[in-house]
C-alpha cells in the first residue's frame, strides 16, 4: 500500500510550498528592430497594397549593389636612398712621391749611401700607398684597416655592400654624372624636385666631384649642359626658363650660422628666419656660358681655407639650386609644366682635429662643420629608425642645423634625394673612411616616398616646406568627399523616381545612371548660371540708380547754369543800356559814368531781394529812352514842383537829361539857389549816391557847351535837403555834379538857360518812388546857375521836364533836417558822405513819414505845393503829431 500511494505523491504535483520566490528580472530578449518589422509586417496590414507602393522602402540592396570607384592606388614607388660612393685616387701621393724623388738631385754625390735610405722610404710609401679600401664589385668595397691596427686586433676587415654604385679612383667626372646625376635630371626635366649631396672627410674629393675643374668638370657644369642640351632638344624655343642660385652656410666665430648669397651683388649676407632664406638671388640663366661663369664666380666667393688635409678647403655648406620655370604648356604632354628645383649641396668635410691640426679660427670652423655633418647624419639615421618603427616618431634633429632645415623635406624623406660619399683611399684615411662607411651605409636602408606629384610646385627662395602639397592633399579628399555625398544623394532620389518610372513604364530601359549624372550637370550648370545672372543684374541695379543719381545732379547742374546765365546777361543787358545812355546823354562824361553804372548794377542787386523794389528797379533795365519817359511821368506825378521857366532861349535842342532815380526814395531834397548861367557850364559830374540828400541842380546858362551833362541826383529815402535861396546865374555854372546814388536824397538839374547848346544833357537824379520834397523859392537865373552838391544822395533819378515854351528851372527845396545838421555841414562842406542803405522796411516807413508833416500846420504850405501836398493838408489830432515826432526822432529823421 505504501507503495501505491508513494507512487500516487510521486505522480501527483509537488505540493505548493508556503513561500513562493518571484524572478523579478527574468532575462531580457532583444527587442527586434523598426527594419525587421517593417520587413515583416501583419498579415492584417498586407493588404493595403497600394500605401507600400506610395512609399517604397529603403533601396539598400541597390545601393549596396552600387559599385563605388574606389582610387587608385598610388603607385607608390617607394625607393630606397641612393648612395653612391667615390674613391679618391692615391694619385696624388703618387705624384707627390714622384716629385719628391724627382726633385732629388740628379747629380748628388754620393748617391750610394742614401740607397738603403731611399729603399726604406719607398717601402714607405708603398706601405702608405697601399689602400685600405678595395672595390668588389660596383656596389661593394671591402675596408681593410692598416697592418697596426690589424695586428692590435682593434679592426678588422669590413665589406660595405649595397651601394648604388662605387666609383673607383680612376672612374671620370663623366662617369660620375652619368650614374648618379643623370636620373635625377631626367626627373628634374619632367618637373621633379631632387637633391644630391656629397659627404666626406675633408680633402676626400666633394668639391672636385660637385664642380671640379675646368678640365674635368663636375656635376654642377655637366647637370647645366645637360639642362640646356634637353632643353633644345626637346622643344627648341622652349617655354622653359632656368634659374640658377647659389648661397654658403658658414658659422660666425662659432657662434651662429649665418647664409650669403653667393650671386648677389653688394651686402651678400641673407635673412635667416627659422627655416626661411630670404632675399637670394635667383639669376636667370639663358645658355651654358652664363651659367658657367655664374658658377665660377659663385666659387672664387666661397669661403675656403688652408688646412692640413687640403689646401684649399671648404669653409662653408654650399648650395646650389638650378630651378627651371615653364612659362607655357608643354607640346609633348599638352599640359603645363611644373617648377621644378634640383639643388646640389657640397657640404664642408668632417675634420679631425688631430689629422688637421685646426687652430683657432680654423678650429671654429671644423666645430661648426663637424656639427652640422652630424647633425645631417643624425636625420638621416633618425629617419631610418622612424622607417622601421613609425611608432616612435620621428626626431626633429633637422632643426639643430640651417642646412637641415633647408633640407628638411629631403631628409624626412619626401623627396628624391641621392648622397654620394667621397673617400680617400689611403691607409692613413683608414680611419676617416671607416668611420663615414659605418655611419652612411646604414641610409642604404632608407626609403624615400618618390610619389611627389610632378604638376607641385615648389617655393623658392624659402625652405623647401612646400605648403601647396598640403592644400592638394586637404582639398582633393574634401571635394571628392562632398561630390560623393551630393551624386550618393541624387542618386538615391533618383533611383526611387527610376524606380516609380520602372513601375510605371517597366519597357523602359533607359540607363538612370547616364540620365541622371547629365540632369545633374545640366542642372548644376543652370545653377551656377543663375547665380551669375543673379549677381550681373545687381551690378547693374547698382549702376543704373548710380547713373540716375549723376543725371540728377547734372540736371540741376545744368539749371543752375541757365539762372547764372540769365542773371548775368541781364546784368549784361543792363550794363549795356546804362552805358548807352550815359553817351546819349553825355558823350564827353562816358568814363566818369562807367563806376556809378557799376554802383547801380551793384544795388539792384541788391533790390532784387525785395520783390517790392524790383518793380522800381526793373525801369532800369528798360531802354533808356523809356526809362527817361517812364521817369519824366513818375516825377510829374509825385514831385510837387513848382516849374520855372528857363529865361535862357538858347538851350539847344538835343540837350540831354540825365535822370537817376532811386527806387526806395521817399523824398527828394530840396536844393536851393539854383544859379542858372548862360554864359558857361563846368559839369564834373559826380555822383555820389547817398540816402539822405536830394541836390537839384539847375541850369540855366545858355553857353552850355554840346554833351555838358547835368546830373541831377535826386535821393528820396529821407527828406531833401533844402537848398535855400538858389541864386541862378547867366554867367556861368560851376557844376560839379556828385552823383550819389542813395535812396535818401534827390538832385534835381533845372536848365532854365536857353542858349544851352544842343546836346547838353541835364541829369536830374530823383527818386522814382519818392514824393517830392517842398521845393523852395525859384529864382530863374538866365545867366548863371550854380550846382549845389549834397554829399549824401543814395538813389537819384534824373527828372527831365521839358516845356515847350520855356524850361522851367526848378527849385531845389532842401529840406532842413532837424536831426541831422552836422551831415548837412558836411554836405555843404563838399565832403563825400558814408554809403548807407537801409532797410526796405525802414525805408517804407520813412516814406510813409516823410509824406506826413509833422509840424502839422496847414495854414503854411511851403511855396508852390502840388496837388497831391494839399491833400494832405489835414489839420492833426495832438496824439498823432507826437506820434509822429516820436517816430521821426527814433528813426533819427
Ligand atoms: N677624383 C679626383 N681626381 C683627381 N683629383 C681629385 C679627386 N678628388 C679630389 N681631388 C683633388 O684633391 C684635392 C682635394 O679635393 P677637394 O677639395 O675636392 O676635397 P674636399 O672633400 O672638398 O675637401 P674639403 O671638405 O676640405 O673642402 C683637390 O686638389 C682635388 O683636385
Amino acid at each position: 500500500m505504501k507503495t501505491m500511494e508513494d507512487l500516487q505523491r510521486s505522480l501527483s504535483p509537488p505540493p505548493c510550498p508556503s513561500t513562493v520566490t518571484v524572478r523579478r528580472n527574468p532575462p531580457r530578449k532583444a527587442r527586434a528592430t523598426p527594419y525587421t518589422t517593417a520587413a515583416k509586417p501583419p498579415a492584417a496590414s498586407l493588404g493595403s497594397s497600394a500605401n507600400t507602393h506610395q512609399v517604397p522602402s529603403f533601396p539598400i540592396d541597390e545601393i549596396l549593389s552600387i559599385q563605388i570607384p574606389q582610387p587608385e592606388p598610388k603607385s607608390s614607388v617607394s625607393e630606397s636612398l641612393k648612395i653612391y660612393l667615390r674613391i679618391k685616387p692615391l694619385k696624388t701621393f703618387t705624384k707627390a712621391t714622384t716629385t719628391t724623388a724627382r726633385s732629388r738631385p740628379r747629380n748628388v754625390w754620393p748617391q750610394n749611401p742614401s740607397k738603403k735610405t731611399n729603399l726604406e722610404n719607398a717601402k714607405k710609401n708603398q706601405k702608405s700607398e697601399e689602400a685600405c679600401i678595395t672595390l668588389n664589385d660596383p656596389y661593394s668595397v671591402t675596408l681593410t684597416p692598416p697592418q697596426a691596427l690589424q695586428e692590435l686586433k682593434r679592426s678588422k676587415t669590413e665589406v660595405y655592400e649595397g651601394f648604388s654604385h662605387v666609383f673607383p679612383a680612376d672612374c671620370s667626372q663623366n662617369d660620375v654624372y652619368g650614374k648618379m646625376v643623370q636620373p635625377l635630371l631626367e626627373d628634374f626635366m619632367k618637373g621633379k624636385n631632387g637633391m644630391l649631396a656629397a659627404l666626406g672627410p675633408s680633402g676626400s674629393g666633394k668639391t672636385h666631384t660637385v664642380f671640379g675643374t675646368p678640365k674635368n668638370p663636375g656635376i654642377v657644369p655637366l647637370t647645366l649642359r645637360q639642362v640646356f642640351k634637353k632643353s633644345d632638344e626637346s622643344s627648341p624655343g622652349s617655354l622653359r626658363s632656368f634659374y640658377l642660385s647659389v648661397f654658403e652656410i658658414c658659422s660666425e666665430r662659432g657662434k651662429g650660422e649665418k647664409a650669403y648669397d653667393l650671386l648677389g651683388d653688394g651686402s651678400s649676407e641673407l635673412s635667416v628666419q627659422q627655416s626661411t632664406i630670404r632675399g637670394l638671388k635667383e639669376v636667370p640663366i639663358k645658355n651654358l656660358e652664363e651659367a658657367e661663369s655664374l658658377i665660377g664666380q659663385a666659387m672664387l666667393k666661397r669661403a675656403t681655407a688652408t688646412t692640413n688635409s687640403n689646401s684649399q678647403s671648404s669653409r662653408s655648406q654650399c648650395i646650389i639650386n638650378i630651378r627651371a620655370a615653364s612659362e607655357g604648356v608643354s607640346n609633348e604632354t599638352k599640359m603645363q609644366s611644373a617648377d621644378a628645383m634640383l639643388t646640389i649641396v657640397d657640404l664642408a668635410g668632417a675634420e679631425r682635429e688631430k689629422r688637421t691640426g685646426n687652430q683657432g679660427e680654423r678650429l671654429v670652423e671644423s666645430n661648426f662643420i663637424n656639427n652640422t655633418s652630424m647633425v645631417f647624419g643624425q636625420c638621416l639615421r633618425s629617419l631610418l629608425e622612424f622607417q622601421k618603427n613609425r611608432k616612435k616618431g620621428l626626431q626633429k634633429h633637422h632643426q639643430n642645423s640651417l642646412l637641415t632645415r633647408y633640407l628638411r623635406d629631403y631628409l624626412e624623406g619626401k623627396k628624391r634625394m641621392a648622397l654620394i660619399l667621397t673617400v680617400k683611399a689611403g691607409a692613413e684615411d683608414y680611419l676617416d673612411t671607416s668611420y663615414l662607411l659605418k655611419q652612411a651605409s646604414p641610409y642604404m636602408k632608407i626609403k624615400f616616398d618618390n610619389t611627389e606629384e610632378i604638376c607641385n610646385k615648389r617655393q623658392l627662395k624659402t625652405f623647401p616646406r612646400v605648403e601647396k602639397n598640403k592644400k592638394v592633399k586637404l582639398s582633393a579628399p574634401k571635394t571628392s568627399q562632398i561630390e560623393e555625398i551630393v551624386v550618393g544623394k541624387r542618386n538615391q532620389v533618383s533611383q526611387e523616381v527610376n524606380l516609380k518610372e520602372k513601375k510605371a513604364d517597366p519597357t523602359d530601359i533607359s540607363s538612370p545612371t547616364v540620365e541622371h549624372v547629365a540632369q545633374d550637370n545640366t542642372e548644376r550648370e543652370h545653377i551656377i548660371m543663375r547665380n551669375f545672372a543673379k549677381v550681373l543684374w545687381n551690378v547693374l541695379k547698382q549702376y543704373n540708380e548710380k547713373l540716375k543719381v549723376a543725371e540728377g545732379d547734372i540736371c540741376s547742374l545744368k539749371e543752375s547754369l541757365r539762372s547764372e546765365q540769365l542773371k548775368s546777361r541781364e546784368l549784361e543787358t543792363e550794363l549795356i543800356s546804362l552805358k548807352s545812355s550815359c553817351l546819349f546823354s553825355k558823350p564827353n562824361l562816358v568814363e566818369p559814368c562807367i563806376p556809378e553804372v557799376e554802383a547801380l548794377v551793384h544795388a539792384k542787386e541788391q533790390f532784387e531781394v525785395d520783390p517790392s523794389l524790383a518793380n522800381a528797379i526793373s525801369t532800369v533795365d528798360d531802354d533808356p529812352c523809356n526809362l527817361i519817359e517812364s521817369r519824366r511821368e513818375a516825377s510829374a506825378e509825385k514831385f510837387n514842383e513848382s516849374a520855372s521857366p528857363l529865361p535862357n532861349k538858347n538851350v539847344l535842342r538835343g540837350l540831354g537829361y540825365e535822370e537817376n532815380s532811386c527806387a526806395e526814395e521817399k523824398s527828394c531834397a530840396k536844393q536851393g539857389d539854383p544859379t542858372p548861367s548862360p554864359e558857361r557850364v563846368d559839369a564834373e559830374p559826380k555822383r555820389e549816391v547817398s540816402a539822405e540828400v536830394c541836390n537839384e541842380s539847375h541850369v540855366p546858362k545858355e553857353n552850355v557847351g554840346p554833351g555838358l551833362g547835368y546830373e541831377e541826383i535826386s535821393c528820396a529815402a529821407h527828406k531833401c535837403a533844402k537848398q535855400g535861396d538858389p541864386t541862378p546865374s547867366p554867367e556861368r555854372v560851376e557844376a560839379e555834379p556828385k552823383r550819389e546814388v542813395s535812396g535818401e536824397g534827390c538832385i534835381e538839374t533845372h536848365v532854365p538857360n536857353e542858349n544851352v547848346v544842343p546836346g547838353l544833357g541835364y541829369e536830374e537824379i530823383s527818386c522814382a518812388e519818392q514824393k517830392c520834397a517842398k521845393q523852395g523859392d525859384l529864382t530863374p537865373s538866365p545867366g548863371h546857375v550854380e550846382v549845389s552838391e549834397k554829399p549824401q544822395v543814395k538813389i537819384a533819378e534824373t527828372h527831365v521836364q521839358e516845356k515847350s515854351e520855356a524850361t522851367e528851372v526848378r527849385e531845389i527845396e532842401t529840406a532842413p533836417r532837424e536831426a541831422e545838421p552836422a551831415s548837412t555841414k558836411k554836405q555843404r562842406n563838399g565832403q563825400k558822405p558814408k554809403r548807407r542803405l537801409q532797410p526796405a522796411s525802414s525805408v517804407l516807413l520813412t516814406r510813409e513819414i516823410n509824406t506826413l508833416e509833422i509840424e502839422d500846420d496847414i495854414a503854411e504850405p511851403k511855396g508852390t505845393r502840388g496837388g497831391k501836398k494839399t491833400t494832405v493838408a489835414q489839420p492833426r489830432s495832438q496824439g498823432s503829431v507826437t506820434l509822429l515826432r516820436l517816430l521821426t526822432n527814433n528813426l533819427h529823421l
